[in-house]
């Protein structure tokens, strides 16, 4: 029989789960369902590559491997938590952590100087960036908000910042020389393979990557940032910010876009302190300063300098704060800036955060400023832009009454940008770079120049004409329109857009209000039927889906944590993601400084639902189809009463918030006619958690206020972290 695997993951979701699944397993265990975890946190990922570095009885499996193959079997059942995309900061901190651990591991080598460190880089960079998500998703994605938090949302509305005409806030995006205006796109007429080669003008050539395979009818594209056009974009933009007041914002995707992001962001580190880099250059070249992981790179390093050289280059650098433009910060109490880590500032996430409140972000004195939203890349940058002058022509959104936006997304088989790392090359020469195919044909070209960024994307033909389908499906269940956010002007998006056309005619469409928009009119069309109402499905490309289930949502229901998020894996198994957001870092600080978390779990018992649900129909198995049933039930209940997790100590935090959802979830149980084994078995439990509602909110808010410690951040001590996320003695024994 299959088995409910879960997801150890990291931060914030991670110790959630601690308080969360011991009451899972105590609901499910007499039903015959089995649920095992896997840890596929940072830390795990790490000890998985370095066996050799290890104790024998430090070594871990390899629990990542293990699910990417298991998504592509029908039994596969997958409830997966959000997880950390090390950016190299975060990457060597989780590092300098499992030494101090004990392990044996080695350092990140920035510039390795042997084989066996180039080894050992090439080990740490499959680990770095988005590494699990691409791996386990072998379906396309339904991410919608379902009907009960929608309505606890209109009537609970969140707050909105207000939105006026005269606003100065704006998105800056490149005009030429990107991605978006030098993308070259072809669909593949049969399987062959193909190689990246660069010839320099001196025609000597380089494979950058040999044997691609490729099937039939797969679409593959390539295009360039010229680096040129890049840095004089992002002078202009710093002058501009500067001459209008605005804060300097950047926003990127570090993270999942791990080799070209980082290298852009570099780039924006390099322009906005151009002075620093000018003056010091030599000294920040021999500290061997990572730029591209941000201006805190360079703050680390200068500590290894005599006192009087550091203090004059730390002096020149708060001269670039004076003389301005005055840049967006992270956190403007410990002076972090928007420059300091490319991990900081996400955009699916920052930028809906900016548009949720009124365009601003903050400034060095703590306080919110108009801002210029900086997106180099035009390829989506004008979703943003169009949201904002709509905002600025209609006010703000209004959550008591706006429509809802779902999401089927293109995401499988590493679809799109988002599975372009391997083939992502910051080049060296001047030269031509060009995709050959078994024949020797030339497919696509591009001539290159020194620093410009290029890459490869592909997409295979059967993940398209799963999107088709579950767009279709979807449409069809909900009788909601649905729009194809694709832009027939862009190279990519044509060849989409004859799949789309060619695939609609598989299924049967009648009645249904299908349509094929740019991303900019769909987000007009959209946003017009948002603000009477109206719901419209967004079928989108793999990014656009990122970007548009943060955006909607957290203009809806305030986060993208209370979202749906399903992943109907190709070969017949689900892939249960537990909202559409993060990991939500700072709520560990928050419980590490006065115990108390205020991560809402929300999107985790919706996934847990859907996934007893689906496995009810594999396995036959009506208990668990009840469990799911009761679950929901329990979760609107949840929503009804308030009792998810407030912000504030001292107040009912994730842990209340799992009492309340076990209290209603037996009470469910108990109420159903279904299943008599499960009424007699959850009707005493269900009362004596009634009974000790007082004495259990009592012992789990009493323990807050104070500092706690879990003994590691990427890597806690399991007994410790228990007993934090477990501190009522009285429910647990009453889940025993
Ligand atoms: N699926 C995955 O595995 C994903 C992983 N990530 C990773 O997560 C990390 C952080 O990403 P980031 O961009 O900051 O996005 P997050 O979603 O983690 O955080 C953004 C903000 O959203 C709110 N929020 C999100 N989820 C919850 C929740 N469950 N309960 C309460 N509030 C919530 C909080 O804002 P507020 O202050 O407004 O309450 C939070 O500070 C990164 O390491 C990133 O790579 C990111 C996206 C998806
Ligand atoms: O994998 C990641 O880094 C983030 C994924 C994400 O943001 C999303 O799928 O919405
Ligand atoms: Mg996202």
């Amino acid at each position: 029989m299959s088995k409910i695997i879960y997801t150890k993951t990291d931060e914030a979701p991670a110790l959630a789960t601690r308080s969360f699944l011991p009451i899972v397993k105590a609901f499910i265990k007499s039903s015959g369902i089995n649920i095992e975890t896997k840890d596929i946190s940072l830390a795990a990922r790490i000890l998985a590559v370095f066996p050799d570095f290890l104790n024998e009885d430090q070594r871990v499996s390899d629990d990542l491997a293990f699910l990417g193959e298991l998504a592509k079997k029908p039994e596969a059942n997958i409830i997966k938590l959000p997880n950390i995309s090390a950016s190299i900061p975060q990457l060597k901190g989780a590092i300098k952590e499992l030494q101090s651990q004990g392990f044996d591991i080695p350092n990140y080598p920035d510039t390795p100087k042997n084989d066996s460190e180039k080894d050992i880089k090439s080990r740490y960079d499959k680990i770095k960036g988005s590494a699990v998500n691409p791996v386990l998703r072998e379906g396309n994605s339904d991410r919608r908000a379902p009907k009960a938090v929608k309505n606890y949302a209109k009537k609970n509305p969140h707050s909105m910042g207000v939105w006026t005409s005269d606003s100065k806030t704006h998105v800056a995006t490149m005009q030429s020389g990107d991605f978006a205006h030098n993308e070259k796109s072809v669909t593949i007429p049969e399987a062959t393979s193909v190689k990246i080669q660069h010839t320099d003008n001196n025609g000597n050539t380089t494979i950058l990557k040999d044997n691609i395979a490729l099937l039939e009818e797969e679409i593959i594209d390539s295009t360039v940032m010229n680096k040129k056009a890049l840095v004089l974009f992002l002078d202009e933009q710093i002058a501009d910010a500067r001459n209008n007041n605005l804060l300097f914002s950047l926003h990127m995707k570090g993270t999942m876009m791990k080799v070209s992001d980082p290298i852009i962001f570099g780039h924006a580190v390099r322009s906005y302190y151009k002075s620093v880099f000018e003056k010091h250059g030599d000294i920040i070249k021999e500290l061997n300063v990572n730029v591209n992981s941000g201006v805190s790179n360079l703050l680390s390093r200068i500590e290894e300098l005599p006192d009087d050289k550091r203090k004059e280059i730390e002096g020149d650098i708060a001269a670039v704060y004076q003389n301005g433009p005055a840049i967006a910060m992270v956190n403007s109490d410990k002076g972090i800036t928007n420059l300091h880590v490319p991990s900081d500032v996400i955009i699916d996430a920052s930028m809906p955060a900016m548009i949720r409140t009124s365009g601003q972000m903050w400034n060095a004195d703590g306080k919110l400023q108009d801002t210029k939203a900086v997106i180099p890349d035009s390829s989506y940058a004008g979703i943003y832009a169009a949201t904002i002058d709509f905002c600025k022509k209609h006010g703000a959104f209004d959550p008591t009454t706006m429509g809802t936006v779902p999401n089927v997304g293109l995401m499988a088989q590493k679809a799109e940008e988002y599975g372009s790392h391997d083939k992502t090359f910051e080049i060296e020469s001047e030269g031509t770079v060009r995709v050959i195919d078994a024949s020797g044909n030339t497919l696509l070209e591009h001539t290159v120049e020194e620093g410009d960024i290029w890459r490869m994307c592909q997409v295979k033909d059967a993940p398209i004409q799963d999107w088709v389908k579950l767009a279709v499906t979807r449409a069809r269940a909900s009788q909601t329109p649905a729009v194809f956010w694709l832009n027939e002007n862009r190279a990519h998006d044509a060849q989409l857009i004859k799949k789309v056309n060619r695939y609609l005619k598989d299924h049967d469409t009648n009645g249904l209000d299908l349509r094929i928009l740019s991303p900019v009119d769909a987000t007009i069309f959209t946003c017009e039927r948002i603000i009477e109402g109206k719901d419209t499905i967004s079928v989108s490309g793999n990014v656009l889906r990122d970007y548009l289930t943060d955006l909607f949502p957290i203009l809806e229901v305030g986060t993208s944590a209370k979202m749906l998020s399903i992943v109907p894996l190709m070969n017949g198994g689900g892939l249960f993601e537990t909202g559409a957001g993060g990991s939500a870092p700072k709520h560990v600080q928050q419980l590490l400084e006065e115990n108390h978390l205020r991560w809402d779990s929300l999107g985790e018992f919706l996934a847990l639902a859907v996934s007893l649900e689906h496995f009810s129909e594999v396995n036959d198995n009506a208990k668990a189809k009840i469990l799911g049933e009761t679950l929901d039930d329990a979760t609107e209940k949840l929503l009804e009463n308030k009792k998810g997790p407030s912000r504030k100590v001292g107040e009912l935090d994730n842990r209340g918030s799992h009492f309340y959802l076990a209290m209603y979830w037996a009470q469910e149980l108990a109420n159903q006619t279904k299943d008599d084994v499960l009424k007699t078995e959850f009707t005493p439990i269900a009362k004596q958690l009634a009974d000790n509602e007082t004495t259990i909110v009592k012992e789990l808010n009493d323990i807050q206020g104070s500092a706690t410690d879990i003994g590691g951040y990427y890597e806690p001590n399991e007994a410790l972290i228990n007993q934090v996320m477990r501190p009522s003695k009285t429910l647990n024994s009453i889940l025993q």
